[in-house]
């Protein structure tokens, strides 16, 4: 060896693989104003579309005239419910297996729902015209709580499932019942109870909120009369879904559909679902035969594209009186707006709840889900949580602080004391669900201790007294979660979505070079895919990262895949890419095979290539490898050197965390200082540190926002109150706390590279916090539960009822 050669060391940190806190490749078009989203998209001819929307939550529609609209010079179009009932457009199903109007049919159910679709030749026009379009509604009752849609003389929301008794999640228990989900052993829970010592029961509302993401929705769609063939562009997280659901309604053939989802302005859940834009551009092309752009505003975004949660529990517990609990039973009031359009996999109307037993070990559980109508928007999207899983992680969370207050015990020991432990693992849950690994214990003692736990309990206890004593105005509050996650939807046996299993796909090539360009079924909103995919593809494969290409989100090109939300990507698409590259791998044995002239038995893998065994001088890189697999393969075999993978996960994968938060509240002002958040996640092997870090920084500032005043109101007459950023709390630097991050590393099992998802971690986990310490500064004044959002307004109102206020 002369002094040129690299070390081992330095082969490896040439590839930049997994482990390394490689730089976001994609960062340089992103910080230069360089990318490309969908309004940046501009074709010859392009008309703009919008809608006329309704001002009423619940209304009959008695005419709609669109005479002077029509007459406007520049309006091209006005399409009503009318226009769309011929081509069987008017209603569209939803991913929830129920159906919804796309312009409204004689009927308005929520406000600002759309009711006519106005194209003209620029957004001004299309403005204009709007305004000229008159509307004639007779208004009806509106139900906005969903405590009373289910009353007996609740007004029917949807009349046009008047007489179903069954939906399409079983039977209907009411005009306003959507469905009953249930899961677990009643009889057996109930008898926990029956025997419990210790018993808690508390309601706990997660309330709506919305993910807006930077970039509203929006959708290009372009149709060729000539080729027939339809071009849509579009902000979609799951773009293979979209051509599909467009080709079953639209009957185009999906060979004939390009759909294209380019940069994306950050998703969060929101641009999971279908959503009437897209149906009204795509119509709106094949009728005016021109390019049709929809861009929605921040007021549509925030009152009509998709909600999150609105979910309503009532947790109980059932224990021993030394702490160890032995039974959970949670019902569930679940609001979902005007129509069920849950962004779920088909066979789970309540998502994953069922993960509500959370980290503990429950011997027995019941869970009961009733979903219900209400004239608010529809949706029930993720945001940043897989499937209700921060509902299921916020109740359980605040149930096991409600019972450590109950007992009078720390809640850490409380979470201590009943976590499934190590060699429990893989675990069978109560409600079904199979953990793959976990080591709670170290999580929670490293935590623990590196934020100095104990010690921030004794100054609370000294501020405490030095407030009874009224020498401060201050509480302190510590906030304690221990989150289980389930992600990676999913495995075939029990995920799809229309139909379609949950896998996920990679195809890789290597050119001649040995550059490579790879293709995922996935589709980055902003994760970072760009790089860490390469880097899964650099460790496996021997080629440094810079030298791979990542390409997502063109269906023309891109294997089928299901797209990304519900932290899926890396458990289902990951997997993908390592198989695919093995896959390659395999073939590059036989070729080095070839040109070492030995047997492929006598190889090993060596970084970035193969060396004979006992004789690590004779090598060839991968580099040599794929030059020779398109210049000289072996007799007998393909030449070239690229495979596909098609990934249908085993099992989902299980991250963990333990948060900590610390928070100061003033009593008489309500307002809530975060002094310090410790966030230590285990997502297993850790693909980039460095993108981790900025998922879980972004995770936690969009837990803060909800948990601490984040919110979409509605009055009582069905006004949406939350639709711009004058109301919506969306957290700038200023109102963010610093975040402290950490992590342990526990493999899963399953996974080929070990990882599990990480991105909606953050919020499972975060949510629950916040909140907890907001409570456990208030729980020694004999508070139990303060709703959320925190924000300071209802921090005081709860000051005021625990009589804190001079009056
Ligand atoms: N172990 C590990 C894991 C992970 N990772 C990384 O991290 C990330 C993430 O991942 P995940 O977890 O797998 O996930 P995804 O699938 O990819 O994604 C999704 C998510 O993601 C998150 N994050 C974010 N970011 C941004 N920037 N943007 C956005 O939008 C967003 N969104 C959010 C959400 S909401 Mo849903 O939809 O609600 O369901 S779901 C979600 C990417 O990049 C990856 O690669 C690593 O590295 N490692
Ligand atoms: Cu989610």
């Amino acid at each position: 060896m002369n002094d040129m050669t690299p070390t081992r060391e330095q082969r490896e940190a040439r590839l930049e693989g997994m482990g390394c806190k490689r730089k976001r490749v994609e960062d340089i078009r992103f910080t230069q104003g360089k990318g490309q989203y969908v309004d940046d998209i501009k074709l010859p001819g392009m008309l703009h579309g919008d809608f006329v929307r309704s001002q009423y939550a619940h209304a009959r529609i008695k005419r709609i005239d669109a005479t002077k609209a029509k007459a406007l010079p520049g309006v091209v179009a006005v399409i009503t419910a009318e226009d769309l009932k011929p081509l069987g457009l008017h209603w569209m199903p939803t991913l929830a297996g129920d159906v919804q109007a796309v312009l409204a049919d004689g009927l308005v159910s929520f406000q600002n729902q759309e009711i006519a679709f106005v194209v003209a030749e620029n957004r001004y026009i299309t403005d204009d015209a709007i305004q000229l379009i008159e509307v004639e509604y007779e208004e009806q009752p509106v139900i906005v709580d969903p405590f009373r849609s289910m009353a007996p003389d609740a007004p029917v929301l949807r009349p046009d499932l008047a007489g179903k008794t069954v939906g399409a999640h079983g039977p209907r228990k009411h005009h306003n019942h959507i469905f009953e989900w249930t899961i677990g052993d009643k009889p057996a829970t109930d008898e926990a109870f029956r025997q419990a010592e210790v018993t808690i029961k508390e309601m706990i509302s997660y309330h709506r909120t919305h993910p807006s993401p930077l970039e509203t929705c929006q959708a290009l769609a372009s149709f060729d009369k000539i080729k027939g063939e339809l071009t849509v562009y579009g902000t979609f997280q799951a773009p293979h879904v979209i051509r599909t659901v467009a080709s079953l309604l639209s009957k185009i053939p999906e060979h004939k559909i390009h759909v294209i989802a380019p940069d994306i302005g950050g998703g969060f859940g929101n641009k999971v679902g279908a959503y009437a834009g897209y149906i009204c551009a795509i119509v709106a092309s094949i009728v005016t035969g021109l390019p049709v752009k929809w861009v929605e505003d921040r007021m549509e975004n925030l009152s009509t594209t998709s909600f999150a949660r609105d979910y309503h529990m009532t947790a109980e517990i059932a224990a021993t009186k030394e702490g160890k609990v032995t039974g959970l039973r949670v019902h569930v009031l679940a609001d979902h707006g005007a129509f069920d359009a849950c962004a779920d996999p088909s066979k789970w109307p309540a998502g994953f709840m069922n993960i509500v037993t959370g980290s503990y070990d429950f011997p027995v559980a019941h869970l009961a889900v009733d979903g219900v109508y209400t004239n608010k928007a529809p949706g029930g999207v993720a945001y940043r949580c897989s499937f209700r899983v921060t509902e299921a992680a916020y109740c359980i969370e605040r149930a096991m602080d409600i019972l450590a207050q109950k007992l009078g015990m720390d809640p850490a020991d409380l979470r201590m004391k009943n976590f499934i432990r190590r060699e429990q693992f893989p675990y069978q849950s109560a409600l079904g669900w199979e953990y793959d690994s976990g080591d709670y214990h170290l999580a929670m003692q490293k935590a623990m201790d590196t934020i100095g736990y104990r010690e921030l309990r004794a100054e609370q206890k000294a501020r405490q007294e030095a407030f009874k004593r009224g020498e401060t105005r201050e509480i302190m509050g510590i906030g304690v979660t221990f989150f289980t996650e389930i992600v990676g939807a999913g495995p075939s046996k029990n995920c799809d979505i229309l139909g379609v299993a949950m896998f996920d796909s990679a195809e890789i090539r290597i050119h001649p070079t040995g550059s490579i360009i790879a293709r995922m079924g996935s589709k980055s909103q902003g994760q970072g895919h760009e790089t860490t995919w390469a880097q899964i593809i650099a460790t496996e494969l021997g080629i440094p990262a810079d030298d791979i290409m990542i390409e997502e989100g063109n269906t023309d090109t891109a294997p089928y895949g299901l797209g990304t939300y519900g932290s899926r990507s890396t458990p289902v698409a990951g997997a993908a890419i390592a198989m695919a590259a093995r896959k390659i791998k395999n073939k590059a044995q036989m070729i080095a095979a070839h040109l070492l002239e030995v047997s492929e038995y006598d190889l090993e893998w060596d970084i970035d290539g193969f060396r004979v065994k006992g004789n690590p001088e004779r090598a060839k890189t991968m580099k040599e490898i794929a030059w020779a697999a398109y210049n000289s393969p072996p007799p007998g075999l393909e030449p070239g050197l690229e495979a596909v993978n098609y990934y249908d996960p085993p099992n989902m994968t299980y991250p963990f965390g333990a948060y900590f938060c610390v928070m100061d509240v003033d009593v008489d002002t309500g307002v809530a200082k975060i002094r310090r958040f410790y966030a230590l996640d285990d997502c297993g092997t850790r693909i980039n540190p460095m993108i981790i870090e900025g998922q879980v920084h972004g995770g936690l500032t969009e837990a803060f926002a909800i948990a601490m005043g984040q919110e979409i109101k509605y009055d009582e007459t069905g006004n949406v109150l939350g639709a711009s950023f004058m109301d919506f709390f969306l957290p700038t630097a200023v109102e963010t706390p610093r975040w402290e991050t950490d992590f342990t590393v526990t493999p899963s099992p399953h996974h080929p590279i070990g990882a599990k998802g990480v991105g909606e971690s953050p919020n499972v986990g975060g949510v629950p916090c916040f909140s907890n310490a907001v409570n456990d500064a208030f729980g020694f004044l004999g508070s139990t539960h303060i709703q959320m959002p925190h924000d300071a307004w209802r921090i005081w109102e709860a000051a005021k009822r625990l009589g804190l206020h001079a009056v």
